[in-house]
């Protein structure tokens, strides 16, 4: 049987500014996207039925809206492939963290699939199929570290100097969708330039979410508190999860040695590119150049 193993690494929101809102009610970001070593693994099981099957439940998670099963319906209907998969998930990952666990692993079913079912899709093709199951999923298949626009979508590949971070998730989970139709979400942040932050120093780095979320759920404050006695700390995404960064893993893991036993954590470092990135055809069209 034709098995692929295939990791979904987390990302951060190493900065989130909300800086318009469209007429469906999404809203405009600038975000730094960076991937980490530390996430999911999916086991893709090549069937000749054309079947598309969960191997187990995921709690809390209807079939219907399982990222997976959905990402590998959608990538069928679109090809007309006759082939099919068994997707077995082992969740790493807490689940609605701002982590982007469901975004990754419904973007590395996408390349998993297009591997697997010897699709050569390119990369731009994959994104696009990425945006329809959620704003956070393209920027798994674009791979790279990324300043994001849109809702998420427009991505521009960055540079950064190698980090480590500890990664704080406080045993909660927070609706993205409900952090966004906060009524005291600040919505209206000045648009900044790619090289406000590339060319570094005054750019001060921050998240439009963590107010409010901070405010709704005091756990989430209380682990950014804890962490920012040891280094600048912000808040990923819509949260839970809070994180800083450190210049050596083994600073990072003197700080996650001090956690009080009431609080659950990790290290990883900072990813330059996706586990799966040449699983895109474009790469492959590079390399046979
Ligand atoms: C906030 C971010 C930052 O990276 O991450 P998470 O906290 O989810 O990890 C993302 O923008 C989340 O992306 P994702 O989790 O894929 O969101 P989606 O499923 O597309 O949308 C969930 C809901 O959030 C709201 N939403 C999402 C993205 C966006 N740019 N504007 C929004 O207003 C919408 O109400 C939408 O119905
Ligand atoms: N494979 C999946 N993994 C995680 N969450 C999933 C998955 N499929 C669907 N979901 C749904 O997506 C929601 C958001 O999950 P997740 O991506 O982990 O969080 P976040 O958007 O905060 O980063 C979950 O609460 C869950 O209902």
């Amino acid at each position: 049987m034709t098995t692929l193993v295939c990791p979904a690494p987390a990302k951060l929101n190493l900065f989130l500014h909300v800086v318009g809102r469209r007429a469906d009610g999404y809203h405009l970001l600038q975000t730094l996207f960076r991937m980490i070593d530390y996430g999911d693994t999916l086991h893709l099981m090549l069937r000749e039925d054309g079947r598309i099957v969960r191997q187990q439940p995921l709690a809390g998670v209807a079939e219907e809206n399982d990222l997976c099963m959905r990402a590998a319906q959608l990538l069928q209907a679109e090809i007309g492939c006759m082939l099919g998969v068994g997707i077995r998930l082992e969740k790493r990952l807490p689940m609605g963290a701002g982590l982007g666990g469901g975004s990754s692993d419904a973007a590395s079913v996408l390349l998993g699939l297009n591997r697997l079912w010897g699709l050569g899709l390119s990369r731009a093709r994959l994104q696009e199929l990425a945006l329809k199951l959620g704003a956070d999923v393209p920027v798994f298949v674009f791979g790279q570290t990324a300043f994001a626009e849109g809702i998420g979508e427009a991505l521009q590949a960055v540079a950064l100097a190698p980090a480590w971070y500890v990664v704080l998730t406080p045993a909660l989970s927070v609706s993205t969708a409900a952090i966004f139709a906060h009524p005291d979400l600040t919505r209206d942040s000045e648009i900044i330039r790619i090289a406000d932050f590339s060319e570094a120093s005054q750019f001060a780095m921050r998240n439009d979410l963590q107010a409010v979320v901070c405010r709704d759920y005091p756990e989430v404050a209380r682990h950014l508190a804890w962490l920012s006695q040891h280094g600048e700390a912000r808040m990923s995404g819509s949260g839970a999860s809070v994180f800083a960064a450190f210049d050596t893993a083994a600073a990072a893991q003197r700080v996650l040695a001090q956690l009080p036993p009431d609080m659950r954590g990790f290290v990883a470092a900072g990813l330059d590119m996706h586990p799966l990135y040449d699983y895109a055809g474009d790469s492959e069209v590079a390399q046979s150049k």
